[in-house]
C-alpha cells in the first residue's frame, strides 16, 4: 500500500470581497501519496492554485488541516512554517522567478544553501542537481537572461530538487513554454517522479496531464473527481482515451 504523505480534513479557504465571504475551497479532504505524480485539473477559477498554495504550506487556510505524517502544518507558526517548506517542499512556478543578478549554479546554490551550511557540500549537490535536470557544466556560470525559457524552468526545477524535498509542487510550469521547451521541462519532472520523487503539478494542459498516474479534478472548490492512470508510458493510446473520457466525464 502507498504511503500517504500528505492528508487533508476540511480543508477550506475563503476571501473577503467587498465584504462578502467567497468560499473557494470547501471542505476538502484529501490525500497525496508518496512517490505519485498527481496533476490537479479544473475550470479556470475552481481553486486549484489556492489548494496548491496551501497544502505546500505557501498560504494559510481558513479552516482544516494539513498533515504531512503526523504534523499539521496548519498548527506552525510563520517561522516553523518557512523551515517546514525549506525542509520539505520544493516549488516551481509558471514565471519561473530565477535571480536575474545571479549565475545559473548561484540561483540553484542559493536554495541549497539555506539548508546545507556547508558550502562544499552544498555546491557539489548544486551541481549534481543540475546535471541531473540536463542542464550541462558550461551553462553553471551563464546568466538566466542567456538561458532559454526551457533552460530556465530545468534550473528552476533544480532550484525546487536541491534540497531533496519530500515534494514538489509545480504551478503550471510549462505555461510559458512552447511545446518544444514544455516537453524538456515535463521529461525532466517525470525522470524526477521515476527516480522517487513526489509531485503535485497544476496544469491546463492535456499533454503535461499524461504525465500523471492519478488526475484529481476541482470544480468550484471541491473535489469532483479522480483518475488512475498509472506509470507514464509514452504514446500509451489506452492511457490517453482513459485521460480523455474521464474528463468528458467531469464536463472539462
Ligand atoms: N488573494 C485572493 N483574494 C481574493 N480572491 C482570490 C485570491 N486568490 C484567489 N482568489 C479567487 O479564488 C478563485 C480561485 O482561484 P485559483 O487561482 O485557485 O483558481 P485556479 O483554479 O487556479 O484558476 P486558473 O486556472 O484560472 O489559474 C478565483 O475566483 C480567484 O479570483
Amino acid at each position: 500500500m502507498q504511503k500517504v504523505l500528505i492528508q487533508t480534513k476540511k480543508l477550506s479557504k475563503s476571501f473577503s470581497n467587498g465584504g462578502n465571504l467567497f468560499h473557494v475551497l470547501k471542505n476538502i479532504d484529501l490525500e497525496i501519496y508518496q512517490g505519485d505524480f498527481t496533476v490537479i485539473m479544473g475550470p479556470s477559477g475552481a481553486g486549484k492554485s489556492t489548494l496548491l498554495y496551501a497544502i505546500s504550506g505557501m498560504d494559510t487556510p481558513s479552516l482544516g488541516s494539513i498533515c504531512y505524517g503526523d504534523i499539521d502544518i496548519t498548527k506552525l507558526n510563520q517561522n516553523e512554517l518557512a523551515l517546514f517548506r525549506r525542509d520539505n517542499s520544493g516549488f516551481v512556478f509558471q514565471s519561473i522567478y530565477l535571480i536575474d543578478s545571479m549565475s545559473v549554479l548561484d540561483n540553484v546554490l542559493a536554495s541549497g544553501l539555506l539548508k546545507n551550511k556547508n558550502k562544499k557540500e552544498a555546491v557539489k549537490k548544486a551541481k549534481e542537481t543540475l546535471l541531473a535536470v540536463d542542464i550541462k557544466e558550461e551553462y553553471f556560470n551563464k546568466f538566466p537572461n542567456q538561458l532559454s525559457g526551457g533552460e530556465c524552468q530545468r534550473v528552476g526545477i533544480a532550484r525546487a530538487l536541491v534540497n531533496s524535498p519530500s515534494v514538489v509542487f509545480a504551478d503550471e510550469p510549462t505555461g510559458a513554454l512552447n511545446s518544444k521547451t514544455g516537453k524538456d521541462v515535463l521529461d525532466t519532472l517525470t525522470e524526477a517522479n521515476r527516480l522517487g520523487q513526489t509531485i503535485v503539478m497544476v496544469t491546463h494542459d492535456i499533454t503535461s496531464a499524461r504525465r500523471a498516474n492519478r488526475i484529481l479534478y476541482i470544480k468550484d472548490g471541491e473535489i469532483a473527481g479522480e483518475c488512475i492512470l498509472g506509470p507514464y508510458i509514452p504514446h500509451d493510446s489506452e492511457r490517453h482515451q482513459k485521460l480523455n473520457d474521464f474528463l468528458l466525464e467531469m464536463g472539462w
